[in-house]
Parts: structure tokens; sequence; C-alpha cells
């Protein structure tokens, strides 16, 4: 088992760190008391010379709090209008407890299509880095408010994958209401077991995870482990460790072993593939065969149309499309140079007969492995 986060914490210099609404909440309402004082321990490690970005649920949370609400509403706008007030109050408490110890923080609220081009994705960077560069602590939320669902990220432990893969963080820390991964769902079973340390991310830990969550969460489990197989991926370390514990993050810093430590790929993916395969909405589906899937995951080869056996929705020459093997599985995403039109007209042929079948040939793959990440590797 590879449980090098001590050293991780060594040498990190930027953290991200998620806190879901479980955490937040209190008699149904904002928990003021967790706000401070995990404001106060990412204060102790800015002053240790960290950089931390907060991704921060609760919104719901604070909304339901202030306007004095027992429970969630049912419809949209209502919801979309609680999380509007509520965001207010959550980023107000925050002001306040980071200026009891001297920091200043900024408000960034996301919706996922802000990220889905490269130039808005870019352009959140720089903003990110700009605050980090002042001293200053994004918190980061859904932008809720006008998120509808084709703009979503749908939960916050996915926003903070992506962030993590934005600002290039040198390890994820997931901080929730129960101390980590169980071989089970630790609700309904009192015999479940923690793991402290996940090597690999395979079919069997996604097993483990329920996707209900708790009373206020979203998401449950499953989409921790999403968020950690996607940075895992990407050579980022993240741990899940529970947050009401006291001074839990200046713990995690010191070295100790709590929660569950997912260990990260040895290599760092560069940025833009990071984007490329974590980030981008793919528009269509390449079903692959296996010769090509395992020429792909494991020997680093582009797509060439001999491997292709379907081609699922249309789409342009450009977009990100994602491939699966097949029986289905999401092998990964790229860029294609062809679109699904022309695909579907030179898939299963070689290469050498692209020209003779659309009269033209631009390039010599479908998708150059330059503009390609895989996600999950073949057997
Ligand atoms: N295998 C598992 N191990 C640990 N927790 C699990 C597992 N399966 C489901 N859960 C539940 O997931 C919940 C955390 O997810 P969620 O409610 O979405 O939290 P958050 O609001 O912090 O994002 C825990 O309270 C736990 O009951
Ligand atoms: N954006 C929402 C949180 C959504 C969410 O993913 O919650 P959680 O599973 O508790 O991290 C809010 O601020 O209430």
């Amino acid at each position: 088992m590879k449980d090098n986060r001590r050293s991780c914490f060594k040498t990190a210099r930027r953290i991200v760190v998620k806190v879901g609404s479980n955490l937040l909440t209190k008699d149904n309402g904002l928990n003021v008391d967790f706000v401070h004082a995990i404001s106060r321990q990412i204060c102790i490690m800015i002053d240790r010379g960290l950089q931390v970005v907060l991704v921060s649920s609760g919104s719901m949370a604070a909304g339901l709090r202030k306007l004095g609400l027992a429970k969630r509403p049912e419809e949209i706008p209502k919801r979309q209008a609680v999380s509007a007030v509520g965001q207010a109050s959550l980023i107000m408490e925050y002001e306040k407890a980071f200026e009891a110890c001297g920091k200043k923080v900024a408000q960034v609220l996301l919706t996922s299509d802000g990220l889905y081009q490269r130039k808005r994705y870019l352009n959140a960077r720089n903003t990110v880095h700009t605050l980090l560069s002042w001293h200053i602590v994004p918190i980061i939320n859904e932008n809720d408010t006008v998120s509808i669902e084709e703009i979503k990220f749908g939960d916050n432990d996915t926003l903070s994958a992506m962030i993590a893969l934005l600002v290039n963080a040198d390890i994820l820390i997931n901080l929730t209401d129960i101390d980590g991964l169980y071989n089970k769902d630790p609700r309904t079973n009192i015999d479940a077991e923690l793991i402290p340390v996940v090597s690999t991310i395979k079919k069997d830990i996604e097993r483990y995870a329920s996707d209900i969550p708790g009373a206020l969460g979203t998401g449950g489990m499953m989409t921790k482990i999403r968020a950690a197989r996607k940075v895992n991926t990407a050579g980022i370390p993240m741990i899940i460790a529970q947050g009401t514990k006291p001074d839990i993050l200046i713990r995690l810093l010191e070295g100790e072993p709590h929660g569950t430590y997912f260990a990260p790929k040895s290599h760092k993916m560069t940025n833009r593939k990071c984007w490329i395969g974590f980030t981008t909405k793919p528009r269509g589906v390449i079903r692959i065969d296996d010769g090509a899937a395992k020429a792909i995951t494991q020997n680093g080869k582009s797509l060439l149309p001999a491997g292709i056996v379907d081609v699922i929705g249309e789409f342009g020459a450009g977009s990100p499309v994602e491939f699966t093997n097949g029986g289905g599985e999401v092998l990964g995403t790229g860029l294609v140079n062809y679109s699904a039109e022309d695909i579907r007209k030179i898939m299963g042929l070689k290469t050498s007969e692209i020209k003779r079948k659309l009269g033209e040939k631009p390039y010599d793959e479908i998708i150059h492995r330059d503009n390609l990440t895989v996600v999950w590797e073949c057997d």
C-alpha cells in the first residue's frame, strides 16, 4: 500500500479543501462554530506558507436558516432563491472568521460551462491564481442560483476535483461527516470497516460506496470516489476525512494518518490533458475494439479509424468525445479531428483509405494522442 501522505504534505504548496453541507449545518441552519473552526485552521496553513483554496457547500443550509424554513423547498426557483440568500450569509460568516486571523476572502461562484470552454477555463484559472498571489482565500461554490441541469457540476465533490486540477493542487482534502471510506455503507452495516489507503481505484472500490448522501449532502460517497479517481489519474492525491475532528487539517498536515488516503498515479498530467479528460463536456461516444483500447490505454497510441466500431451522437470536428470499450466502459476523452458523420464513413478502415472515402485526409488519426486523456486503463 502506497501511504506516502507524509511526504506529500511535506512538499505540498497548494491545497484544495472541500467542506460538505453536513459539516456546515446545525439544527437545520449554518454551523457557525464549524465555519470559524475550519477558517482558523486554514489561516494556520497559510501562515505556514501554504496556498489554500476552499470549496465550500452550505448555501442551502445557510439560506434555510435565514429564511426560517424547516426544509428545502421542492420547486427549483424557490431552491435557487434560498441558495442566493444563503450564499450571502455563508460568505459573510467566512469573511468574519478569516478577518479574525487577518486574512481576506473572495467569493467565486462557478457553473460548469464556465470551465468547458478552454478560454473561460484559463480565465477562471488566472483569477484564482491572482487571488492566491495576493494571499486571499478563494471560497468557491457552485452558482446554484443560475445553475440549470445542463450547466451543473451537480455536486461539490466533482467541483472540488475540477478546482484541484484547475489550480494544479498538490493535495485535495475532502472533509465530510464520516471518517473516510468504509468497505460497506456504514449506515446500514455495523460491521463496515474503514479503508485507510486506496492505492488504485478499481471497480470494487466503487462498489463499496453508496450514492445516497447524508441528510443534507449531495452525491454521497460515490461522488467522492469519482472525484478521487479524477485527481488521482492526474497525479494528485486525495484524502477523505472527518471535518469535526479537532484541528483535523493541521493534524493531516503534520502527517497523522486520518481518514482514507487515495494515492495518485506516479506521473502528473499536463493541465491541458486534465482539462480534456475531466472538465470538458463530451458531445458523443466512440466505441472501440479491444486492440485499439489496449493500444491507447497501455501503449499511449492515437485512435485510428481501424479500431472504431460505433459512433453515438452528432458532433463536429474539434469536439470532446468519450471513447468506450465494447462493454461500454468509458476509457477516456479526446478531441476528435473529424465529425461524427465523417467518422461513420471511415470507421473500421485503414488510414490509407480515408482520402478515397472522404475525398481528403487532413489527419491520420481520429484522436491524436496529444489530445486524448485516458481515465480508465484496460486490464
Ligand atoms: N462506503 C461508505 N463509506 C463511508 N460513507 C459512506 C459510504 N457509503 C455511503 N456513505 C455515506 O456518505 C455520506 C457522506 O456523503 P454526503 O452526505 O454527500 O456528504 P457531504 O455533504 O460531506 O458531501 C456519509 O455520511 C455516509 O453515511
Ligand atoms: N452548492 C450546494 C452544495 C451541493 C453539494 O454538493 O453539497 P455536498 O454534497 O454537501 O458537498 C450548496 O452550497 O448548498
